[in-house]
């Protein structure tokens, strides 16, 4: 079952005044699949997936799973009276429960204990089913409660952040882990995530969302190689975003001039751009006027140098030269090495 949603806009209105949190928001996490919400603090994300949980009222647009409304303004059933899981970034099990009893607490009738055993191997915690919560590591506590808000096969699974909580090493195998286990259930999933390593691991899509909007939805692929602005591509490729106006043969940018064959494509004069650039396309020249050398980072083969204007603008270059801290250099990239998009 597909989870739609339709133009949905949300504010809070608190002390402080009126926050817009969403605006317009219109997508659909495809049916089976998992989709990644991915953004940066602040952009929207947990607002998007308490909505569709319940746990928020839709003011504004509608929810609907399989083609079938869900919520809409003044139409917002609870939790428990929609066909979705959830599972939050720690776990929040029932503390006073045992593993297993927390397991069975969504089955109807308490499910049978063999569903119990099953769903406790599945998610590597075989024998671990008469332990309390707080007799688990953090790992396991996360693989308890993705097996809570399976067990009882919702068509729809949000999670948010399910794995900010453990270490880097067990966060990767837990997704792995998860992505298996979504995928042969066939459970329509959302997951909230602000880090684009995880996002690209785990998702089959991913809405990126910016200051409450989606500013693209694609496949992992889709947004890596065609990203709809500069702000994705930098998420995405690990580049940096310059700024930069064309002026006949150059490029004014925020890093000093460049040629204007550094740029894959045409773009008007005068118009004013984002470019995206990366670190190792970047040659440079000595200049005394150039950009100062602030840090050398020693890399093996290379070294990272970072790079600073007379305004504290900084741009980060690989360069296999030798090249020392309070040296000066212009920045030369490579032919046609840059994207440029127009600003909006
Ligand atoms: N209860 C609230 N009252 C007022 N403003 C709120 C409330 N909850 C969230 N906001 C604001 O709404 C916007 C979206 O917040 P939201 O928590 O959805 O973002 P997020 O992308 O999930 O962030 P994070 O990754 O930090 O959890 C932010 O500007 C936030 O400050």
């Amino acid at each position: 079952m597909s989870l739609e949603f339709r133009h949905i806009a949300h504010a809070y209105t608190g002390r402080t005044g009126r926050v817009e949190a969403l605006s317009d928001i219109a997508f659909t996490a495809p049916a089976g699949k998992i989709t990644c919400l991915l953004g940066s603090s602040g952009s929207g994300k947990s607002t998007l997936l308490n909505l569709a949980a319940g746990l928020l009222p839709v003011q504004s647009g509608s929810i609907s799973v399989g083609g079938n409304e869900m919520a809409a303004p003044g139409v917002n059933p609870p939790p428990e009276a929609r066909p979705v899981g959830l599972v939050f970034q720690d776990g929040a099990l029932f503390p006073h429960m045992t593993i297993a009893k927390n397991i069975a607490f969504g089955l109807p009738g308490g499910g049978s204990a063999g569903v119990i055993e099953q769903w406790l191997d599945r998610v590597g915690l075989a024998g671990l089913g008469e332990r309390f919560p707080h007799e688990l590591s953090g790992g396991q506590q996360q693989r308890a409660s993705l097996a809570r808000a399976m067990a009882p096969e919702p068509q729809v699974l949000l999670m948010d952040e399910p794995f900010a909580s453990v270490d880097i090493v067990l966060r990767r195998r837990l997704r792995r882990d998860c992505r298996r286990l979504l995928r042969e259930a066939g459970t329509t999933t959302i997951l909230v995530t602000h880090d684009p390593e995880e996002a690209l691991d785990i998702a089959d899509h991913i809405a990126v969302m910016e200051n409450g909007r989606i500013i693209q939805f694609g496949t992992p692929e889709d947004l890596h190689e065609r990203p709809a602005s500069a702000s994705v591509g930098a998420i995405f490729g690990g580049a940096q975003i310059v700024s930069a106006m064309r002026d006949g043969d150059v490029l004014r940018t925020s890093m000093g001039v460049w040629p204007l064959s550094c740029i894959a494509g045409d773009l008007p004069d005068g118009a004013e751009f984002d470019l995206l650039v990366h670190a190792e396309t970047l040659g440079c020249e000595a200049d005394e006027a150039g950009l100062e050398v602030v840090d050398v980072h020693p890399l093996g083969v290379a070294s990272r140098l970072l790079l600073q204007t007379p305004d504290g603008k900084e741009i980060t270059v690989q360069s296999t030269a030798t090249v020392k801290e309070g040296m000066r250099y212009r920045i030369v990239p490579q032919t046609r090495s840059v994207r440029a998009f127009l600003r909006r």
